[in-house]
């Protein structure tokens, strides 16, 4: 007799299974607890690409001022959350719409043409999302791919084309994110690739990580992802045209609305850690508010530095006045704590924040 094929569920086709309600195992605690507001306008920067290569010595410098005000989350004076959104960024509108459609037709393969990328491990170059009901976890309401796109480039074949968009796409985003980079690091009043030297970034990692959030019964009750923040020095994030992600800031969540188009860039570990603490991770979530029977999907890019490379708090972020404020940890061992909190409320600066 033929051993039986284990029935594989991803929160796809439970979704299309047509259930009232969500498993107990998918319920978060506490969804409730703090409050939940449409930001002001100016509260989320909006960061005009094209100034960053402004030959007008004040448009430059005022992009850059505006840049690293986006970067800071300080006390609570500080009116902007930690992300900005990138408008005139260069990456064509039909490059974009074309890489979703794409992850659409992935999410949308059969399971079985999907298990070939399935991967045991967070360093495996492609993974994706498989629902384990026996775990003993809170389940987020996604499927996902996950992919390491830099320095060398992995993607599932399949369906035809999507991969050729998807390393075209990720050429784009990370063009940008270099550009960015540059502008981040005269903020801080360093030389432009500052960053890309102290932290070989021609070597570093290039996560691609697609989000699917299938129509969901208790959107109120559940989370798509739980609050976390991004492992690299910035993410690079856009979606199918429905909203979903939330960003906190003193004690309350901002709901983020992306203009057609832009790119919306969050600040990710490892620029906190380097900069001491001067710029700050952006502690996000992304939930299933949207429209309650729609499908979400969203695709984040976060460039980092590579594996064995050790993050701390660089020499020029440090003094008397500003000792350590957080232990050296390699990328690799970030991407671990992230993957074994993925389910928790501590993120993994929680883990790497020394208290002075
Ligand atoms: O779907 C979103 O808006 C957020 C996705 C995200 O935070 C992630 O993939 O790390
Ligand atoms: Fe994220």
């Amino acid at each position: 007799m033929a051993a039986a094929v284990p029935i594989e569920i991803t929160v796809k086709s439970l979704s299309e299974s047509g259930l009232k309600s969500i498993p107990s195992c998918f319920a978060s605690k506490n969804l409730q607890d703090l409050e939940v507001i449409d930001p002001q306008e100016g509260t989320i920067p909006i960061i005009d690409f094209p100034l960053l290569t402004s030959s007008d010595p004040q448009h430059m410098s005022k992009i850059i001022q505006d840049l690293g005000r986006a970067c800071e989350d300080g006390d609570s004076s500080c009116t902007n959350v930690v992300e900005f959104q990138l408008i005139n960024h260069g990456i064509p509108e039909s490059l974009m719409k074309n890489i979703m459609d794409g992850l659409k037709g992935f999410f949308d393969l059969s399971n079985e043409e999907k298990t070939e990328f399935q991967g045991n491990h967070v360093m495996d170059h492609i993974t994706r999302s498989v629902f384990n009901a026996d775990s003993k976890k809170v389940h987020c309401c996604r499927d996902f791919l996950k992919c390491f796109v830099h320095s060398e480039f992995h993607f599932p074949n399949k369906p035809a084309g999507l991969r050729d968009t998807a390393f075209e796409y990720t050429g784009e985003t990370r063009e940008v994110t270099m550009e960015l980079l540059k502008g981040v690091s005269e903020s801080l009043g360093l030389e432009p690739n500052y960053f890309s030297k102290a932290l070989d970034l021609d070597s570093g990692l290039g996560r691609f990580i697609a989000n699917l959030y299938p129509p969901c019964p208790q959107p109120e009750l559940t989370m798509g992802i739980h609050p976390h923040t991004d492992p690299g020095l910035l993410t690079i994030l856009i979606e199918n045209g429905i909203s979903g992600l939330q960003i906190l800031h003193n004690g309350k969540w901002f709901r983020v609305y992306a203009p057609p188009n832009a790119l919306m860039v969050n600040i990710a570990d490892q620029l906190e850690v380097v900069t001491n603490g001067k710029y700050k991770g952006a502690i996000h979530r992304a939930t299933l508010y949207g429209k309650a029977m729609a499908t979400r999907m969203s695709l984040a890019i976060a460039y980092g530095p590579c594996p064995d490379k050790v993050i701390r708090p660089a020499s020029e972020f440090v003094n008397e006045s500003h000792p350590p404020a957080y232990t050296a940890l390699t990328c690799g061992e970030y991407y671990e704590l992230h993957l074994a909190n993925a389910y928790s409320k501590i993120t993994a600066l929680d883990y790497v924040r020394i208290q002075n």
